[in-house]
């Protein structure tokens, strides 16, 4: 995340006063991440993460609270939500939709081995099926449509080359059969920096706030994009069957999915490619705020197009 709208110690004090966490002792913000304002909060009671956020509608945001709660409650390491003394998630501060969920402890890992992918592979499978008893819904905020709407915002601004990249890719994705393929709650970002290792085990799973129903084949290839993928861009060969064996091993793949494995590698490096075209050509104004490089995943589409990768299984 990054830091769009300050919030200042004396009104979080007065704030915390809705919930049962004990006085505010340290109030810092955290510089990591695009979409929402992010600050670690300790209490006398304990170490917690605040969000204020900034551009997703406040209808669609007890969604995600609800399914962090879903998903802790069955047994995966991702942080729970807290109640206000109304037992409610979400709240209001400094105008903005707000909520608190646990600090998990541990580090991302941005060099990750096999043991690391294959760990990772194993969660997000466990993510996969414990979503299936997940009682809401709500569509992948980042899926075909917004990925239709997103190419016409940020075209303009592209080269021509860069241009036709992104005409002929979304004329190949609008033929990809998704009905085929086993949908169901999916993270959606599920990057190295959105994983907290305490040592060589998941102590946390964050971020939830682009998470929704959606092909789970997706989930994976954007998992692996970022997971497996070495500093030119191409898929390492052993962290890549090392995350998706023990995907697989979980929930095995169709035959429709490994019919698609490619398509789907790329319609995550399209999503990526222009949801950071759009940081970068239509910045959203804030205090602290973190743009990545649109041009990575732009060269990893060109890639995976270039040479498409089977899945090794
Ligand atoms: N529950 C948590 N426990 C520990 N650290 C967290 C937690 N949630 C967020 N963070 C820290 O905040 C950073 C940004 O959070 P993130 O959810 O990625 O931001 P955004 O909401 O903008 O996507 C993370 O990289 C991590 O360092
Ligand atoms: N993972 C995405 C952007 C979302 O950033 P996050 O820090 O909020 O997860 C990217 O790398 O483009």
């Amino acid at each position: 995340m990054s830091v769009f709208t300050a919030v200042a110690p004396e009104t979080l004090s007065c704030w915390l006063g809705r919930y049962a966490i004990g006085r505010l002792v340290d109030l810092q913000g955290i510089s990591a991440g695009v979409q929402n304002s992010n600050f670690f909060v300790t209490t006398t009671l304990g170490r917690y993460v605040l969000t204020l956020f900034e551009a997703i509608p406040r209808a669609e945001l007890p969604y995600f609270l609800h399914l962090m709660a879903h998903l802790a409650r069955h047994g995966l390491p991702v942080p729970g939500p807290i109640a206000d003394r109304d037992n409610e998630y979400l709240g209001t501060l400094s105008e903005r939709p707000a909520a608190l969920v646990m600090r998990l402890s541990g580090k991302s890992e941005m060099a990750p081995t096999a043991l690391h992918c294959e760990r990772v592979g194993a969660m997000l499978a466990g993510l996969h099926l414990a979503g299936l008893s997940y009682g809401r819904r709500q569509d992948n905020p980042r899926g075909t449509a917004w990925r239709t709407a997103a190419a016409a915002r940020v075209r303009p601004f592209l080269p021509a080359d860069e241009q036709a990249l992104l005409d002929a890719e979304l004329a190949f994705q609008a033929a990809v059969d998704y009905a085929s393929l086993p949908q169901g709650v999916i993270h959606a970002d599920l990057f190295r920096d959105n994983v907290l290792w305490d040592g060589d085990y998941i102590g946390g799973v964050i971020d939830f706030y682009f998470a929704g129903h959606d092909a789970l084949l997706f989930d994976v290839a954007v998992t692996v994009n970022d997971w497996c993928t070495t500093a030119d861009g191409e898929l390492d060969p052993q962290r890549t069957a090392a995350l998706l064996a023990a995907y697989h091993a979980e929930r095995p793949f169709t035959d429709a999915e490994r019919a698609n494995w490619p398509a789907l590698l790329r319609a995550a490096a399209l999503r990526f490619w222009l949801s950071r075209a759009e940081d970068f050509h239509l910045p959203k104004p804030g205090e602290m705020v973190l743009v990545k490089p649109p041009a990575e995943y732009r060269d990893i589409l060109r890639l995976r197009i270039a040479a498409p990768p089977p899945l090794p299984l």
